[in-house]
């Protein structure tokens, strides 16, 4: 049938094939595969839910500086809430719809500490508190967690998540101004750094490498904290593989949680695993457009 026998009418006296309407196999579809970062995503969701961790509803990128920092209790002056280091949200610019007596046990812990912490010592602003960020870690999720843990009535838990965080930074061969965060967080009475060390111990093992060295390190909301270090067989090298401490009271207390109640956790990226088990040596590599740096 053509535009010609439409046109001259000359179809009225074509005779044409019947269709054929049963449905039959399409050309087999060739090739395809799962990105290298899903595969090692799928691999490290098996590792937590096989040591009975339960995954963080991790479904948005956009946070209030609220859960990601003040709960956290990173103060408001902190260069790591700088536009330098985070992307603010133009639109909407503000939301946060944290219980307000949360908010105020937030504030007030910011401000002049409590349960014997002096806090920042600073006047904390809701305004600074509210600013929509997109997430610089999962640890935000974390937050979120533990706070309705608290709300719904403590019990031991572990939690773990894996997504994508933020970062205002400069890029480079193996840095992008995103990557993709793995978090692993146990919570319960009486938990100590031996717990941390051990579970480390455990989690590490399943990635193959059993032999860790721990380095005193700072973040704003663990204390104590230690940088992660492991002996990679095929490397044969050390590598630096993660960070790791205990929740502060501060940041706790304010939640809820009882006072003899503690809270561990270690974070990693997915992208450099990745990036060491594909031989992948530029991180553009794995997001297939080949800009060239
Ligand atoms: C801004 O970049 C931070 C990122 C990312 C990172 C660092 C810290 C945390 C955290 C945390 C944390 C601490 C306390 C409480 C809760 C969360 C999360 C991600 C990796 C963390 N790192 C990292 O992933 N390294 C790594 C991990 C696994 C691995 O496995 C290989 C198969 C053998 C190899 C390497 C360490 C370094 O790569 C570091 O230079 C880059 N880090």
């Amino acid at each position: 049938l053509t535009k010609e026998m439409l046109q001259d009418g000359s179809w009225r006296d074509a005779e044409f094939k019947q269709y054929n309407l049963v449905p039959g196999a399409g050309a087999p579809p060739n090739g395809g595969c799962v990105h290298p970062l899903l595969k090692v995503r799928q691999q490290f969701r098996e590792i937590f839910l096989q040591m009975g961790f339960a995954e963080m509803p991790t479904n948005n990128f956009v946070e209030s500086g609220f859960w990601n920092f003040d709960t956290l209790i990173q103060p408001q002056m902190h260069p790591a809430r700088d536009a330098h280091d985070t992307f603010f949200m133009k639109t909407p610019a503000v939301a946060n719809r944290a219980p307000e007596d949360y908010v105020q046990r937030v504030r007030a812990m910011h401000e002049s500490g409590g349960h014997g912490s002096i806090g920042h010592q600073y006047s904390w602003k809701r305004s600074e508190a509210d600013k929509n960020i997109l997430r610089t870690h999962t640890t935000a999720v974390s937050a979120r967690c533990l706070h309705k843990l608290a709300q719904d009535g403590f019990r031991p838990a572990k939690f773990f998540s894996i997504d994508r965080v933020f970062r205002n930074e400069a890029v480079d061969r193996t840095h992008l101004a995103e990557f993709h965060q793995v978090e692993g967080v146990i919570c319960d009475v009486g938990l100590t750094l031996g717990d941390l060390i051990g579970v480390l111990y455990q989690f590490f093992a399943r990635l193959g490498m059993t032999q860790l060295r721990f380095k005193p390190a700072f973040n704003p909301y663990t204390e104590p904290s230690m940088e992660i270090f492991a002996y990679h067989p095929m490397l044969k090298k050390w590598v630096e593989v993660g960070n790791s401490g205990m929740f502060r009271p501060e940041m706790l207390i304010p939640m809820g949680l009882p006072e003899d109640v503690n809270v561990i956790a270690w974070g990693l990226s997915l992208e450099r695993p990745t990036m060491i088990m594909y031989g992948i040596d530029n991180i553009r590599d794995l997001f297939g457009s080949k800009m060239q740096m």
